[in-house]
């Protein structure tokens, strides 16, 4: 959240979005997402294959709400459900407050990349939008000031095509912001950028959050999310692994505690020792490795510190170490099971 609020204090002063209608946009208790059962299953009989599985989840109103899973996992074609260009195979739900069923009631409300940016090459980026807001009836006076929102304020009169991927991205994100979207999906924006492409990304990201615009944007990348999201839904094959608050999934994460004999030959002694306090020791390299699932880690390697001083043993590490988010949900995703 901090640093989302850093990435708001670098939008240029020009920014002209309009600001959204609290009274429509802030409403306590109904999210700006919520489906139960949602589930998508292609093809027929021995052939059919289920890659969105009864999701269950709610996005609340103005988050940043990052869906991050494997390659494969089902984000696309959730969020094509939303969009209504996927049709459920189950489930219901709402979007802005509208059925899930009836897309037509909610879509000039949200918008959306969904399938990369395909722009027409030929103009340029601002004729695009400009062309755009004709198409969807939007104002076009939006438009220096979605491009200056996007970077593009000094290459709004090139053409789409001599864009590189990172600009065509961005144009195509300011083109789903034109109309002031209540609701903005962004579906792998990252995909296919360098590092710097990424990092612009995540800022413009967390830009386009302003106003109360709930995002719901995916990756495959948690890193890549992280840093801007403050809701997180955690999807792999098909099935929901984790929806909440960010900082709520990295709680999950079960902290070690790691020692290292500073003489070698008493590592067996000291996993033997470990052993008789904890389920899952294990030794990795030079040391051994206790999981505190439930308790005081810090407890426990008091403890450990202790019962080696006891038995002789001189400790030349010892410390309690949280995997980060990254390590944490390759952990999920790797040792789900269905
Ligand atoms: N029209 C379709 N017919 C059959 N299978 C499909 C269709 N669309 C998607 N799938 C399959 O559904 C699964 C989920 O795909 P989806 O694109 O939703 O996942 P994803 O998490 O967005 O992955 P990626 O990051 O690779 O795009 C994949 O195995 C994909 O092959």
């Amino acid at each position: 959240m901090r640093r989302r609020e850093a990435a708001h204090t670098r939008t240029p002063e020009t920014l002209t979005i309009a600001t959204l209608d609290p009274m429509t946009t802030t409403i306590p208790g109904t999210p700006a997402v919520s489906v139960t059962g949602l589930t998508k299953t292609y093809g027929r009989g021995s052939g059919a294959r289920t890659v969105v599985d009864a999701l269950s989840f709610e996005i609340p109103r103005g988050v940043v709400a990052g869906f991050v899973g494997p390659n494969g996992a089902g984000k696309t074609t959730t969020m094509a459900t939303l969009l209504g260009l996927v049709r459920p195979t189950a489930g219901t739900g709402t979007v802005l407050g509208a059925p899930l069923a009836d897309p037509g009631a909610y879509l000039g409300r949200v918008g959306a990349l969904i399938d990369g940016p395909t722009l027409w090459p030929g103009l340029t980026g601002e004729q695009n939008l400009r062309a755009l807001a004709a198409l969807g009836g939007h104002d076009a006076a939006a438009v220096p000031g979605l491009l200056e929102l996007v970077g593009l304020g000094d290459r709004g009169r090139d053409r789409f095509r001599s864009y590189s991927l990172g600009m065509k991205q961005r144009l195509a994100i300011a083109a789903a912001l034109l109309g002031d979207p209540e609701l903005l999906i962004l579906d792998e924006p990252s995909n296919g950028l360098d590092p710097v492409g990424m990092r612009d990304m995540r800022e413009l990201v967390a830009r386009a959050a302003g106003g109360g615009r709930t995002v719901f944007v995916s990756s495959h990348l948690l890193g890549d999310l992280e840093q801007i999201c403050d809701w997180l839904l955690v999807l792999d094959r098909g099935v929901l692994l984790y929806q909440g608050p960010t900082a709520g999934f990295l709680a999950q994460a079960v902290p070690q505690v790691f020692a290292t004999p500073a003489d070698a030959t008493d590592l067996s002694r000291l996993v033997e020792l470990a052993k008789r306090g904890g389920e899952d020791v294990s030794a990795t390299g030079d040391g051994v490795l206790i999981p505190v699932p439930r308790g005081d880690a810090r407890a426990v390697a008091v403890a450990v510190n202790r019962a080696a001083i006891g038995e002789g043993i001189v400790l030349a590490e010892l410390a309690v170490r949280r995997p980060d988010l990254e390590a944490h949900y390759l952990a999920q995703v790797e040792g789900s099971s269905r």
